[in-house]
């Protein structure tokens, strides 16, 4: 990772989820030190009521980011990916959506984000964390300018319009889009998929937050744009020290490009560790599928292989084991054990390797399928 630029440090009434004024206060930490942490998430809980009962979208997560970190977030459509991932900003899908646990940024000074209404949250929004969504077609004013979408997205943080236009002149050539300075009048009907994510990006980066979501920021982009998307996001990632997550459904892409990857399935993780440990180790019977899944692991002459089943409703679940009518290892004592995120070996930082198998040291890392981990193979 290249040096973080140093950000802001908050001043205590710009601080989300923290005393009030009266109260006393500590001095919030540089936000950009890397390797410190910078995300805690403990025990998270999304519960959408529905009619058929609430959905527990996600049930139990816990997991770290450190400043200037990628972590990926895999898992099948419905895991719980994208619900977890806007938890971490604040967002739940509906009102009445429950949502309890704690969504700390410790080196911003803020303790828990979960319960804040939006007039707090705006506080850490574009500020300190932001997000490029899954449909950039979706996702911009349709009646207003790029050029005043843009602006709009630097806050206050930038004085006078000739400096403004300035900047967003800048921030739209960082992201690559030609000769900016005429698109500023543009409306994004007359830009293109990968144009628009790029003025997405430029959005999300305009206040140099220290973190990006990135939920699935390929997926409705033209095959031969999502590499170039996917490689500008990870460059601006290395140049401005930003934490990245990034959500995907496909682990050979994340694998390729994050530090670590928690993976889910049915509205947990149900393991997480480094993406060479994941992918060489595995101590999920899931994760072992999914790698035996990647095209990379199957021989040129062998079909392509599929996980047998399908994911159980996330509707009135127990709190044995998710994965147990799929798992090849099941037993009968995974139908009593009741579930829990497990350091695999000794751990010696709380972002060290977990699983939620409690079969996780019988799993033979000798047998895990081959696969390229990052900074080994092909860069994208
Ligand atoms: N507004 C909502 N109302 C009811 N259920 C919802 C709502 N939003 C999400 N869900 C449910 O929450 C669960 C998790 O959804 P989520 O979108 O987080 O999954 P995902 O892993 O991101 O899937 P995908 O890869 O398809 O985006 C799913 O069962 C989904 O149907």
């Amino acid at each position: 990772m290249s040096a973080a630029t140093p950000g802001p440090a908050l001043a205590p009434d710009e601080r989300v989820g923290m005393p009030e004024a009266d109260e006393v206060v500590p001095a919030p930490a540089d936000p950009r030190e890397p390797g410190d942490v910078l995300l805690e998430v403990r025990d998270l809980r999304v519960s959408i009521p529905t009619p058929a009962g609430p959905v527990h979208a996600a049930d139990g997560v816990t997991l770290t980011l450190r400043q200037g970190e990628v972590l990926g977030v895999v898992g099948e459509t419905g895991s719980g990916k994208s619900v977890t991932c806007r938890a971490l900003l604040g967002l739940r899908p509906t009102p009445k959506t429950e949502v309890t646990g704690t969504v700390a940024y410790p080196s911003l000074g803020v303790d828990d984000i979960t319960g804040l209404p939006p007039r707090r949250l705006r506080r850490l929004w574009g500020r300190h964390v932001a997000m490029i969504p899954q449909n950039p077609m979706t996702s911009l004013d349709p009646v207003k300018r790029i050029g005043d979408q843009v602006a709009e997205a630097l806050g206050d943080t930038v004085k006078g319009a000739a400096a403004r236009r300035e900047r967003v002149i800048e921030l739209l050539r960082q992201v690559g889009l030609p000769a900016p300075e005429r698109r500023l009048d543009a409306f994004p009907h007359q830009f293109s998929g990968g144009m628009l994510q790029r003025t997405l990006i430029a959005i999300a980066i305009a206040q140099n937050p220290a973190m990006l979501v990135a939920d699935e920021p390929t997926t409705a982009l033209d095959v031969l744009i999502q590499d170039q998307i996917l490689g500008l996001l990870l460059s601006l990632q290395r140049d401005l020290g930003t934490s990245l997550v990034l959500v995907s459904h496909d682990l050979s892409v994340v694998s390729q490009v994050c530090d670590r990857v928690a993976v889910m399935y049915a509205g947990q993780v149900v393991e997480i560790a480094d993406t060479a440990t994941l992918l060489t180790q595995p101590r999920h019977p899931y994760t072992r599928a999914l790698i035996g899944a990647l095209p990379s692991a199957v021989a040129r002459d062998e079909p392509l292989r599929v996980i047998p089943g399908a994911p159980p409703p996330l509707v009135g679940l127990g709190p044995t084991c998710r994965f147990a009518a799929r798992c090849e290892l099941h037993e009968a004592a995974c139908d009593e054990w009741r579930t829990e995120l497990l350091a695999v070996g000794a751990p010696t930082r709380p972002d060290s390797h977990h699983s939620r198998c409690r079969r996780a040291d019988e799993l033979d890392a000798a047998a895990a399928p081959p696969t390229t981990p990052k900074d080994q193979g092909e860069q994208r």
